[in-house]
């Protein structure tokens, strides 16, 4: 399949109705505020960047997936018991038919949108779980996975990882926001401090430290138990909040958790 941030739809009129989903299934939220809650997951396919160590890679670069109608996820939501569901993916906020999505589930669901934050929407969401990209996501030919075009896909991933328009049109429209940093090193701290200034200054809302967190960077626990201890050693020097990565750290990458 090409390497695309679209992906392609059936020829069929329903299919405009349609979400490419790559992956639909119950576990606890692994990151952020809301760590350790019993939660449905969905994924959707197809990603408009390409962190070199997006842990999703395969749905968002290469998707595989079935095009489910919005009736048909809310049935398998309805079935499977959390009432918190995360629409994540690859991007889902590069579909449009996500906010049908997100506007059904309003009434009987807290929701999460986990996004990169370079796309805005108006539909209704709880916590916007905004993850901008620092220089160090950029792919290069050394680190990309295969398939990925680093050639390509370096310079495009460096002119949209930020856009601080729809950032602030996030953090305005959430009712709950956090900024999730994919933390490598104490290099990435002076770019998250001065993303987080500029964020504060364009968005309503007031961004606590507390709504700032930093997220080791890892796949597996092997790579997680290389990164999280200077993580959490400087989100306590900066002032931060530390979020682990729970799934990984009870799952390891196993797919649906
Ligand atoms: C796969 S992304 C999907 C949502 C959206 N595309 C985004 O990047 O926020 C889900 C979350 O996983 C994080 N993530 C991806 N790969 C990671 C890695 N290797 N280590 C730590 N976090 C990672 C992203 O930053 C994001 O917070
Ligand atoms: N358990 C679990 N928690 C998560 N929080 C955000 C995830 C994501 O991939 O967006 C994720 C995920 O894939 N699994
Ligand atoms: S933006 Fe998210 S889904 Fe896209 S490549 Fe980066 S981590 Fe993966
Ligand atoms: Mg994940």
């Amino acid at each position: 399949m090409p390497v695309s941030d679209s992906v392609s739809r059936p020829d069929t009129d329903a299919a405009s109705e349609r979400l490419p989903i790559n992956e639909l299934f119950a576990s606890l939220q692994g990151e952020g505020k809301l760590s350790g809650v019993s939660s449905t997951f969905v994924r959707t396919s197809g990603c408009n960047l390409r962190c070199w160590f997006c842990d999703s890679y395969h749905t968002s670069w290469e998707p595989t997936h079935a095009w489910m109608s919005v009736d048909e996820i809310l049935a398998e939501v309805r079935d499977l018991d959390p009432d918190h569901v995360v629409v994540t993916g690859g991007e889902p906020l590069i579909h449009d038919e996500v906010s049908a999505l997100l506007d059904r589930l309003a009434d009987d669901y807290h929701t999460t949108v986990e996004t990169n934050g370079t796309l805005e929407t108006d539909a209704p969401v709880d916590l916007a779980s905004i993850s901008p990209k620092l220089a160090s996501s950029t792919p290069t030919a050394e680190n990309a996975p295969e398939g990925s075009e680093p050639g390509v896909w370096t310079e495009q991933h460096e002119s949209r990882r930020i856009d601080l328009e729809s950032l602030a049109s996030l953090a305005d429209h959430a009712e709950e926001v956090q900024l999730k940093f994919v933390v490598t090193g104490r290099d990435d701290l002076p770019e998250i401090e001065s993303l987080v200034d500029d964020v504060r200054g364009v968005t309503a809302r007031e961004i606590r430290d507390t709504d700032v967190l930093l997220m080791p960077e890892g796949q597996t626990r092997e790579e997680l138990a290389r990164t999280r201890t200077e993580v959490a050693d400087l989100a306590a020097e900066f002032g931060y909040r530390y979020t682990p990565r729970l799934h990984v750290d009870l799952w390891n990458d196993a797919p649906e958790t």
